[in-house]
């Protein structure tokens, strides 16, 4: 190889692989696990095994190697989702959006989580999930519930989703690959 070559490779991998780290949070069953398979595979499974403590997963889409945290949602787990997240690019918190009883438990940990100063700025993105079932909310009531326009120290995204019938798993991925470039 010559040292044109050497040089236009150099080149290529500063401008096209791009790799990005980030933590997935949200309550117990909302739906972190389904949505990095979702996204890692496609494949959707009603059969899930809670996530106990936490999993790390590499996917790859295109140029974009993204190391995924995902996190065990229960009480027990909670404490060290902040440890999960001073590293990442980005935190994206999921919400059963048709989970009504436990919204104001989520809202609650989502606000707790970013009022920790080693996190300031960190871009985030609420997925609502579940968006197959009938009594699931509309963006706007989701993002009322959980009171998102409140959050004014960084970048806010929500979508809804469904990660049984794969709704909006495109938008998903084009967020998290626009904002892998940050990080370089
Ligand atoms: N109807 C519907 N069910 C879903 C959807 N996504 C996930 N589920 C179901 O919700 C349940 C919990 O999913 P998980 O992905 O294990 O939830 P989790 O957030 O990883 O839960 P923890 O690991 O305990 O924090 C499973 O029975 C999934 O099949 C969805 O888009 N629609
Ligand atoms: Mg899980």
């Amino acid at each position: 190889m010559g040292i044109f070559d050497v040089f236009l490779n150099w080149l290529r991998s500063l401008f096209f692989k791009q790799e990005m780290e980030l933590s997935l949070i949200g309550l117990q069953n909302a739906g972190k696990t389904s949505l990095v398979n979702v996204v890692a595979t496609g494949g959707y499974s009603e059969d899930m095994i809670p996530t106990i403590g936490f999993n790390m997963r590499k996917v790859t889409k295109g140029n974009v190697t993204i190391k995924l945290w995902d996190l065990g949602g229960q009480p027990r787990f909670r404490s060290m989702w902040e440890r999960y997240c001073r590293a990442v690019s980005a935190i994206v918190y999921v919400v059963d959006a048709a989970d009504h009883d436990n919204l104001s438990i989520s809202r609650s940990e989502l606000h707790d989580l970013l009022s920790k100063t080693s996190l300031n700025g960190i871009p985030l993105l609420v997925l609502g999930n579940k968006v197959d079932k009938p009594e699931a909310l509309s963006k706007q009531a989701l993002t009322d519930q959980m009171e998102l326009r409140s959050i004014t120290d960084r970048e806010v995204c929500c979508f809804m989703i469904s990660c049984k019938n794969s709704t909006n798993i495109d938008s998903v991925i084009d967020w998290l690959v626009k904002h892998s470039k940050s990080k370089n």
